[in-house]
């Protein structure tokens, strides 16, 4: 069986055997701002995520010329034209060397996503460690073909698909590259609830045994992306923002400080908790089978050289706890090495 997990990041790992690697996606959610971005950069390595991540765009490579000039007309759009709202939220190439440098010097990872191939171009230039491919390109294959090509490590998100397309994307980017972490995504900002579809995991998990799974939220709060982890997921992705009330398409379904550190704690909490698979006795569980644990009790007084039988034996809390009730049948046939009293708990030492 191939194993599910790949280094994404030099030593870093992720899949199965690995922490769950949390994104803090910064998107757009910097106002176009280059100071606040840097604040978003902090406030996710304050709150303990793994990575931030922003959205490179080559606005005249990802949209076409008519789009670029549709009237915007919305209470988040920063200039009337869609070009014009864009435009003002993209960092220039050197700004993104600014916020890769700043990310570096708080120790946190950065990447971005690469929303068309000039900014593909850019982000391996720039020698990011992975690249995310969002869910405007979960069906572009020829994108999602050259971001394989590079050999970087992927992270593929699914939002807007459907599972013949997706499979044909992984197809696609295996031939080339065998690292690949599938996000399941519903690209709604806020995704109604009932439109999450958390077990769209386990499919992915199904069809895709070599690949990490994991999950990009848009919806809110925080209750289901730590039912996300709660579901084994290799990776988590939130949008982050500073105060959702702010401007912007984004940060309404995005965390605020306090949400993203406990999504963080939450998700680490979860992954003790999920433990391992093998049913044992726990240390912490040594004091109630001390006081509650049952063992096996004579039901008569019996003297030394009697062959038990199912009559002289029951199951009770008895002190000192002592033979474990599941080998009872064990001591059918033995023979007493000592005289005993009803009530008595039977321990080793009392059978020949
Ligand atoms: C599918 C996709 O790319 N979605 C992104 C990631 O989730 C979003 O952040 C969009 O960039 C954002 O919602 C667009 O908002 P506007 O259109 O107001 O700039
Ligand atoms: C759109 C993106 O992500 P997702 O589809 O996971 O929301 C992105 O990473 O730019």
């Amino acid at each position: 069986m191939k194993a599910r997990n790949f280094e994404l990041i030099n030593t870093r790992w992720i899949g199965d055997g690995h922490p769950c690697f949390i994104i803090a996606e910064i998107g757009q959610n910097h106002q176009g701002d280059i100071e606040i971005a840097k604040k978003l950069i902090k406030m996710a390595k304050d709150c303990g995520a793994d990575c931030v991540k922003f959205q490179k765009s080559d606005l005249h490579a990802k949209f076409t010329k008519s789009v670029l000039a549709r009237h915007y007309e919305s209470p988040h759009a920063w200039g009337t034209t869609y070009g014009e709202h864009k435009t003002f939220l993209e960092f220039s190439e050197d700004q993104y060397k600014e916020l890769m440098a700043f990310a570096s010097s708080v120790n946190i990872y950065f990447t971005a996503s690469a929303m068309d191939e000039v900014s593909l171009d850019f982000l391996v230039n720039l020698k990011v460690p992975f690249i995310k491919m969002g869910s405007g390109d979960a069906n572009n294959f020829i994108l999602l073909e050259k971001a394989a090509k590079t050999k970087l490590p992927i992270v593929y998100s699914t939002g807007m698909q459907d599972m013949q397309t997706v499979k044909t994307a992984m197809e696609r980017m295996n031939a080339f590259n065998p690292h690949v972490c599938i996000l399941q995504c519903t690209s709604s900002y806020p995704t109604p609830v009932d439109q999450v579809h958390l077990r769209v995991m386990q499919s992915y998990r199904d069809h895709f045994p070599g690949s990490p799974v994991g999950y990009s939220g848009h919806e809110l709060g925080i209750s289901i992306t730590l039912a996300a982890a709660a579901l084994g997921a290799h990776v988590i992705e939130r949008h982050i923002t500073l105060d959702k009330s702010l401007k912007g398409n984004d940060h309404a379904c995005s965390l605020d400080p306090s949400e993203l550190k406990s999504l963080v704690e939450g998700i680490r909490t979860i992954e003790q908790a999920l433990g391992c698979a093998i049913k044992s006795k726990q240390p912490s569980e040594e004091p109630c089978h001390q006081k509650l644990g049952k063992s096996v009790i004579c039901t008569q007084k019996l003297e030394a050289g009697v062959q038990l039988c199912s009559d002289h034996l029951t199951v009770k809390v008895g002190q000192p706890v002592g033979w474990s009730p599941q080998h009872l049948d064990q001591l059918i046939g033995k023979t007493l090495s000592r005289n005993m009293d009803q009530d008595e708990t039977i321990t080793s030492d009392c059978i020949i």
